[in-house]
């Protein structure tokens, strides 16, 4: 179908509004726009119409500030009813997709202790209350801690043909882990196939729901469950987690040279343990300062965001109720919020994906803003 070069002209404004709207996070403007016009004179005469917008990356929290920036500075849509729906679409990679699982992001550290498992637990909360749908895995084989910063440690998923698993659902987010199925002490002394067997089953034998986003848990450091992770696994991206002080940063840049040798687009770096934010408002830095922004220059990536070292966010992480559940207002949830959208947006715009029709793709080469003006009166 070949568009008028009115109708082309007018998406494109919307389009660019809305890609210079999510560059706000300084992530790439140059989402390309697809319209489909139902009562396409309407429009171009600028009679009131309803446009849905549909976007490939979820950032609810952002959408009312959206629609007024658009109203604002598109005389066109000063009176249209705006709708957004996401569509997040599948992230293309070498192997195969995981039954109803659209995207899968690793979060790995190189070190120990980091806050891995906290930050996976936090952004799955995160991107659910930006509207996404959200699975999360926990292949820290040796030591996992998903269950207990989920608050069902004791928990054991169902199976109706002792081959396949439900996942458990906590909050309307899926998860599974060996911590479910055994006790950590058996768990720690699996070596290599013994444990990547595990990880395989847990991934592939779970009857996940349909997930826009399944965030895996990754052990530390750079060993066999990565590797059958990297290479058996359809990865989507991964995101490194790591403190500032220099030997946590050595150890992240092994994992970023690992992902990037397996082809595994990294989305960025999340510092945690950033800083120390005394009650009158001084921030300290315990652990150094920049270390991440250092590596993530080396590396041409970015810094997703930076935590706190927070009794806040270990306190409801140990409890079992992760500080973005806990405390929705938090500043630190914020933080959380805005890293969320940060992977969303970047998977839904930089990776390579499939969701466009064969005509879609003729006339986009990016496809993470897709704007469908229809008439819905
Ligand atoms: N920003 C933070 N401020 C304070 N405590 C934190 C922060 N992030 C994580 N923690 C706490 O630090 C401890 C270790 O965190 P976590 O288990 O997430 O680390 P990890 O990197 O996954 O560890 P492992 O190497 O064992 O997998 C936990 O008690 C957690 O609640």
């Amino acid at each position: 179908m070949f568009f008028s070069r009115n109708k082309q002209e007018r998406i494109q404004e919307i389009e660019q509004a809305i890609a210079g709207f999510y560059a706000i996070d300084g992530l790439p403007a140059n989402a390309d726009a697809i319209v489909a016009l139902a009562d396409r004179e309407k429009y171009e005469a600028g009679k009131k119409q309803n446009i849905e917008i549909s976007l490939g990356f979820t950032v609810k929290s952002t959408l009312e500030a959206l629609k007024n920036k658009l109203r604002q500075s598109l005389p066109a849509l000063a009176e249209c009813k705006i709708d957004v729906v996401f569509n997040v679409p599948i992230t293309e990679a070498k192997l195969p997709p995981i039954p109803n699982v659209k995207n899968v992001i690793a979060v790995s550290s190189g070190k120990g202790g980091v806050g891995k498992s906290a930050t996976s637990v936090n952004l799955a909360y995160a991107l659910q209350k930006e509207g996404a749908r959200v699975g999360i895995l926990d292949a820290d084989i040796y030591g996992p801690s998903v269950p207990i910063m989920l608050g069902n440690p004791k928990a054991h998923p169902d199976s109706q043909d002792n081959r396949t698993m439900y996942p458990l659902m906590v909050e309307g987010i899926a998860a599974n882990s060996i911590g479910y199925l055994i006790d950590s002490e058996s768990a720690a002394i699996w070596r290599g196939p013994m444990a990547t067997k595990a990880l395989k089953q847990l991934i592939y034998e779970t009857k996940w729901p349909l997930l826009d986003y399944l965030i895996v848990d990754l052990p530390p450091g750079t060993g066999d469950i990565h590797l059958t992770l990297s290479q058996q696994v359809p990865l989507s991206a991964a995101v490194i987690v790591t403190t500032p002080q220099t030997i946590a940063t050595a150890d992240a840049k092994k994992g970023i040279a690992m992902f990037e040798k397996l082809n595994i687009p990294v989305l960025g770096i999340v510092e945690n343990m950033s800083y120390f934010e005394c009650k009158c408002g001084e921030k300290s830095y315990p652990f150094s300062q920049g270390g991440s922004l250092a590596l993530a220059e080396q590396h041409r990536i970015d810094v997703l965001g930076e935590l706190p070292l927070s009794n806040d966010i270990r306190e409801h992480a140990d409890n079992g109720k992760p500080i973005v559940n806990a405390l929705a207002e938090s500043s630190v949830t914020s933080i959380y919020l805005s890293i969320a959208r940060k992977v969303s947006i970047k998977v839904g715009t930089t990776l390579q994906s499939h969701q466009l029709t064969r005509e879609q793709k003729n006339s986009s080469a990016n496809n993470g803003v897709n704007i469908q003006v229809v008439n819905k009166e």
